[in-house]
C-alpha cells in the first residue's frame, strides 16, 4: 500500500519514530520499512519532506477486513464483541459476507445484529442471527463461564463490576434469594466463590433458565441450588434470606415481596433507573419498606452504568434493621 513516508538513517530512526508517535503522526496500520541503511517510516500526511513507499499492513482485525473489504477507517461498521459472538449495532449496513469477514477477523464464532429494543419482562433483545454456527456464546468473565444465546437472552456487559464484587463476597452460612435470575448473571459467582449454605433462583423465562442449568454444568458447580422457572413472588419457597439479589430495574417493585423473606440483617441489593443528577429512588423505598412495617437503611448506593441521556443503571445495598 503506497503511503507517505518519512526516510532516515537507521541511526536516528528510534529516536524519530519515538518523536512522531508522541504527536501521533504515524500511520499505525503499516508495518515500519527498511533496507540497510534507511528506514522508512509511514505518516499520516506529507509534512513537506515525505516521499511515497509502499509498506505492508499490519495484521490487524482492521486491516483484514479493509483490504478484505475495501472499506475506509471511518466506513466501518459499528459492533460490540459479545465473548465469542459480534453484534452489530443497529441501523449498520451489514450483510452475511460483511458478517463472516468480522467473524474471521475477530475469531468470533456466530455473527448477529441488533433490529430493535430489549423487549418485555423477559428483557429479550431484538437481534437477528447473521452469521456463524448459531451455537451458544461464551463469555469468560472473572474465571466465570456464562453460555448464552444473544437472540434469546440478554447480557449487559456494563454490569461486569457488579458481577465481579458478587464473587469476592464471603456467603459462607448464608441463604441468598435470586429473585430475577436469569442465565445466572449474580448466581454463577456467588456459586462458585462465595460458597452458600443455600441460593434459591427464579425466573420467569424458561430460556434463562435453561441457561443457567447449563453454566452450572459449565462452571462445574456441583452445589444444586434450588431453581424455579416462574414469578419470584410466586414460586419462592418460604425461607428467610441473608441475601437478596434483585437484577431487574424494575425491582423497587418486588419490595413486599422481598421483605417477606427478610429479617433483621438481610441485605437487599436492588437494581433500578434513575435520572441523571440526584439519586432520589433509596429515600422512596426507605418510606415504601416503612409503609409495610420494615426499618431498612442504605448501606451503599453505586452508578453501575449509563443507560440513556437521561437514565443511569444504580444498584443500591439496603439492610433490613428492623420489623415495626
Ligand atoms: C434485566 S434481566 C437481568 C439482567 C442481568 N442482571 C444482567 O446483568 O444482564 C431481568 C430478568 O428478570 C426476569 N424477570 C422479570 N420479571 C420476573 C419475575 N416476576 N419473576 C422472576 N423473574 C423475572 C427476566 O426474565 C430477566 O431474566
Amino acid at each position: 500500500m503506497k503511503e507517505w513516508c518519512i526516510k532516515v538513517d537507521k541511526n536516528s530512526a528510534g529516536k524519530i519514530i519515538k518523536k512522531l508517535r508522541s504527536v501521533s503522526l504515524i500511520l499505525e496500520e503499516c508495518i515500519i520499512d527498511h533496507d540497510g541503511q534507511f528506514v522508512y517510516i509511514p505518516v499520516k500526511k506529507d509534512t513537506g519532506n515525505c516521499i511515497k513507499h509502499d509498506f505492508k499492513l499490519k495484521n490487524t482485525p482492521e486491516n483484514i477486513i479493509r483490504s478484505n473489504l475495501g472499506l475506509r477507517v471511518n466506513n466501518t461498521p459499528k459492533f460490540i464483541k459479545l465473548g465469542d459472538s459480534i453484534i452489530f449495532n443497529k441501523n449498520q449496513r451489514v450483510n452475511k459476507r460483511i458478517a463472516e469477514v468480522y467473524c474471521n477477523a475477530y475469531h468470533a464464532k456466530n455473527a448477529y445484529i441488533f433490529t430493535g429494543k430489549i423487549k418485555g419482562k423477559m428483557r429479550i433483545p431484538s437481534i437477528k442471527f447473521l452469521c456463524g454456527k448459531n451455537e451458544d456464546t461464551i463469555i469468560v468473565e472473572n474465571g466465570v463461564k456464562y453460555a448464552l444465546n444473544p437472540a434469546k437472552v440478554m447480557f449487559s456487559p456494563g454490569n461486569i463490576n457488579i458481577r465481579t464484587e458478587m464473587g469476592k463476597i464471603d456467603f459462607k452460612d448464608k441463604t441468598v434469594i435470586d429473585m430475577f435470575c436469569g442465565i445466572g448473571y449474580f448466581s454463577m459467582p456467588v456459586l462458585k466463590y462465595g460458597n452458600p449454605k443455600r441460593l434459591i433462583a427464579c425466573d420467569i423465562n424458561p430460556d434463562s433458565i435453561e441457561y443457567f442449568k447449563r453454566n452450572l454444568k459449565l462452571n462445574r458447580i456441583i452445589y444444586e441450588p434450588e431453581i424455579f422457572l416462574g414469578d419470584s413472588r410466586a414460586k419462592c419457597p418460604d425461607v428467610s434470606a441473608d441475601y437478596i439479589i434483585m437484577g431487574n430495574f424494575e425491582s423497587p417493585k418486588f419490595l413486599a415481596q422481598a421483605l417477606i423473606h427478610s429479617h433483621r440483617g438481610t441485605l437487599l441489593s436492588m437494581h433500578f433507573l434513575e435520572r441523571r443528577g440526584k439519586i432520589k429512588r433509596p429515600e422512596e423505598i426507605i418510606k415504601n419498606a416503612r409503609r409495610l412495617g420494615y426499618i431498612i437503611s442504605v448501606k451503599n448506593i453505586k452508578i453501575v452504568k449509563s443507560v440513556s441521556h437521561e437514565l443511569v443503571h444504580v444498584n443500591s445495598l439496603f439492610q433490613v434493621y428492623n420489623c415495626l
